[in-house]
């Protein structure tokens, strides 16, 4: 079976370059562009390539101006790519066919898909129209989404008046009536609050459960992403930076590592052994270079009433902020699929 068949989503050598008119400030430059048009090229992917198989959540992840709203666009056939490949369920997107639509959603966290000034329940009706949606089944996916968002009347209020946690889940029901086999989700929890946030989070590790569905997930909320993504694309300046399972992400490229020490009595300088990020009583956190953490351990041991001693992970955060601080390096890892 060749890849393209066999995997949801096939990304080969994407770029997408962007025109973007130039001209200098004042009345005089405006009047000259309108004779003389100057454009600048802007690469937003430049070279990206990764395969999703179906059923899997991915995290896909990079600081403002990666490239991950121009991907997912490609993804959905929203924009043409420059060159390059993609491939969704074996469909070219930017074709737009019917049958590849109806087997994708795009969820944009700072958009709104529902009309403005009527309840959602009048714009699920017009999403049925247009996905001519069986009445009986739009009915029982309508229902089934509305009770595992917990929505309740919500949907009979207009969107306007709703809150913005409110909103999204609205939105998402919207994306999701006509059983999308591939969820591309840009930030679907910005500016939510943290409960809201989770509600949401733990929706989308349901509907994968229950439908098997593909998720292409972008997220500024590490708690989104370890929540819900076993593997992450990291992008920078539109390439990959790495490919692989969160874990190998942390292993790679957290420099540091936390011990959390407790100790038996108070008065002993724990500075000597690493820089103490946090102190609660006689439980201390120690950031420690990673090559370094058998020696000090061992020492610390030795030399300091310990009760207590265990290591941990930096904050995936923290991780993040770390690769990001490499990219330039440009250091291309994929995993084995
Ligand atoms: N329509 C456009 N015209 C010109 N440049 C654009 C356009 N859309 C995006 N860009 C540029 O392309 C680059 C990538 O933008 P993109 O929105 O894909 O990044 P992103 O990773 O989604 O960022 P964010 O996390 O801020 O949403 C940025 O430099 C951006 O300014």
């Amino acid at each position: 079976m060749s890849e393209s068949i066999a995997s949801a989503i096939v990304v080969r050598d994407l770029v997408k370059t962007y025109e973007v008119p130039e001209r200098n400030a004042g009345l005089w430059a405006a009047v000259r562009s309108l004779f003389q048009r100057r454009v600048r090229a802007v690469c937003a992917v430049a070279g990206v390539s990764f395969t999703i198989q179906p059923g899997e959540v991915v995290g896909f992840l990079g600081p403002n101006g990666a490239g991950k709203t121009t991907t997912l666009k490609m993804l959905t056939g929203l924009l043409h790519p420059t060159s390059g490949e993609v491939r969704v369920f074996g469909s070219i997107p930017a074709r737009r066919e019917p049958a590849f639509l109806r087997r994708i959603t795009l969820v944009m966290g700072n958009r709104n898909q529902l009309q403005w000034d009527l309840p959602a329940l009048d714009s699920f009706e017009l999403i049925r129209a247009i996905y001519r949606l069986p009445p009986a089944e739009f009915r029982a996916t309508r229902d089934e989404l509305i009770e595992l968002l917990e929505v309740g009347d919500l949907v009979r209020k207009p969107v306007r008046n709703l809150s913005l946690g409110e909103r999204m889940k609205v939105e998402i029901i919207g994306a999701l009536l006509h059983r999308p086999q591939a969820l591309f989700l840009d930030e679907p929890t910005l500016g939510l609050d943290v409960t809201m946030q989770r509600r949401i989070r733990a929706f989308i590790a349901e509907y994968n459960r229950r439908t098997g569905a593909t998720v292409l997930l972008t997220s500024h909320y590490m708690a989104d992403v370890e929540a819900l993504c076993r593997r992450v694309i990291v992008i920078h300046h539109g390439q990959v930076l790495f490919n692989g399972p969160l874990s190998a992400l942390v292993d790679q490229f957290a420099a540091y590592r936390q011990l959390v020490v407790t100790l038996a009595e108070h008065g002993v300088d724990l500075t000597v052994f690493g820089e103490i990020i946090e102190r609660d009583g006689l439980r201390y956190t120690l950031r420690v270079p990673k090559a370094m953490v058998p020696a000090l351990t061992a020492r610390l041991l030795a030399e300091a009433p310990v009760t207590d001693l265990t290591l941990e992970e930096p904050p995936i955060d923290d991780v993040i902020e770390q690769v990001f601080a490499v990219g330039s390096a440009k250091t291309v890892h994929e995993a084995a699929q």
